[in-house]
């Protein structure tokens, strides 16, 4: 549905220019959601911005539904309210001088193809139904809560039926309790409409949640991307592993390899563990074994071939804490039940499971 190719975009800067966009590749088929997920500065707005026509990329094609809508070579550059598209961003960009059924008419009254006058009125209102804003058709926009006028930015994005959903950091704009609550709504709504979904945001909960592809961007590139659980489970690199999620890292040297399996002597003589791994390390090789807090178990009593730490800080966040346990410079980070007896400075032992845990070449 949404095909992107070898998308470039360079910006003019005081000081010379910035490549924002270093070569972008990616497809989204219909009726999918593909979160663009990153840290700031690392392209995906103007990605986004390049898919609504609100910036010209400087090399490479975009098609909608078939239709290519840019491509710098053949100079093909169709204009943002000529593409089939809704846009949302996180500012709620509804008009403070219009109801909200006149903000929701806006695109049927001024895009082409033109609505017929007297069917605006049954599209607006089954837009405002699909967002549960039926009964605040007459309210002024401005006396609306900022949920409420996320969900008005939402009808009116979806009420010219559009091929493609453009949502630029939503719901960022949200207290948490109302982000969340916003999360699922906008989950179900385009569940609802089938549309083709292209997110961007720089929250990974979010785009673990919602997404059927989360992409991870760094620097003007797509570094990965997959199924939530793939990325999350397999990250390509320590700089995926950071991103999403927290992740744990111990350097070591390869001992051993065999069978698809490593042997690594962890550092400072900690411990010794035996994990999967597809790539051939020669023997004495420096390696960082990377695991997630879930995929180890903290013990208040030694336990055969844990590590020794010390308890630094529990950090507790409702149904679970947070366990800070101190290895040398190391800072690990493990889950326990918030009733777990850990004080900060008590011994403790992790146990870390090794078929859970990621090898890289350091
Ligand atoms: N109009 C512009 N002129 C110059 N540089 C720009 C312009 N717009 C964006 N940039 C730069 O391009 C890079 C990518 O910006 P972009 O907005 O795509 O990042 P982002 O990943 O969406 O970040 P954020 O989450 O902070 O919005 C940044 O370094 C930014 O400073």
């Amino acid at each position: 549905m949404l095909t992107v190719r070898g998308l470039t975009k360079t910006y003019a800067t005081a000081d010379g220019s910035f490549q924002a966009l270093k070569g972008i590749d990616f497809d989204v088929p219909q009726g999918g959601f593909y979160t663009l997920l990153g840290e700031s500065g690392c392209g995906k707005s103007t990605t986004l911005r390049c898919v609504a026509g609100l910036e010209e990329p400087d090399g490479g094609s975009i098609s909608i539904g078939g239709h290519v809508v840019a491509d710098v070579e053949r100079g093909a550059h169709v204009p943002t309210f000529e593409r089939d598209i809704g846009l949302v961003f996180q500012s709620y960009a509804i008009w403070p001088h219009m109801d909200v059924f006149a903000n929701v008419a806006y695109p049927l009254r001024v895009q082409r193809p033109r609505v017929a006058a007297a069917d605006i009125k049954a599209r607006v209102m089954d837009a405002l139904r699909l967002v549960g804003m039926e009964s605040y058709a007459t309210r002024p926009a401005t006396k609306l809560s900022g949920g409420q006028q996320q969900r008005v930015a939402f009808a009116r994005a979806l009420v010219r039926r559009p091929k493609l959903l453009l949502l630029d950091e939503p719901l960022s704009n949200l207290d948490a309790k109302l982000r969340e609550q916003m999360r699922f709504e906008l989950q179900e709504l385009i569940a609802r409409t089938g549309v083709t979904t292209l997110y961007v945001t720089h929250d990974q909960s979010e785009a673990l949640a919602m997404s059927d592809t989360v992409a991870v961007m760094s620097a003007g590139r797509i570094v990965q991307s997959g199924a939530p659980r793939e990325v999350y489970g397999r990250p390509v690199d320590r700089t995926v592993a950071n991103f999403l999620g927290s992740a744990n890292i111990l350097r070591g040297k390869v001992v051993d390899a065999q069978g698809g399996l490593t042997e690594v002597a962890l550092d400072g003589g900690a411990s010794t563990v035996q994990v999967p791994s597809r790539a051939v390390l020669s023997r004495g090789a420096p390696v960082d074994v990377i695991f997630r807090p879930e995929d180890a178990t903290t013990h208040l009593d030694p336990v055969d071939g844990a590590i020794e730490c010390a308890v630094e800080r529990i950090v507790f966040q409702g149904g679970m804490s947070e366990c800070q346990l101190r290895l040398g410079p190391v800072l690990l980070r493990t889950v326990v039940h918030p009733v777990m007896g850990a004080r900060p400075g008590d011994r403790a032992w992790v146990a870390i499971q090794p078929e859970r845990c990621i090898l890289f070449a350091a």
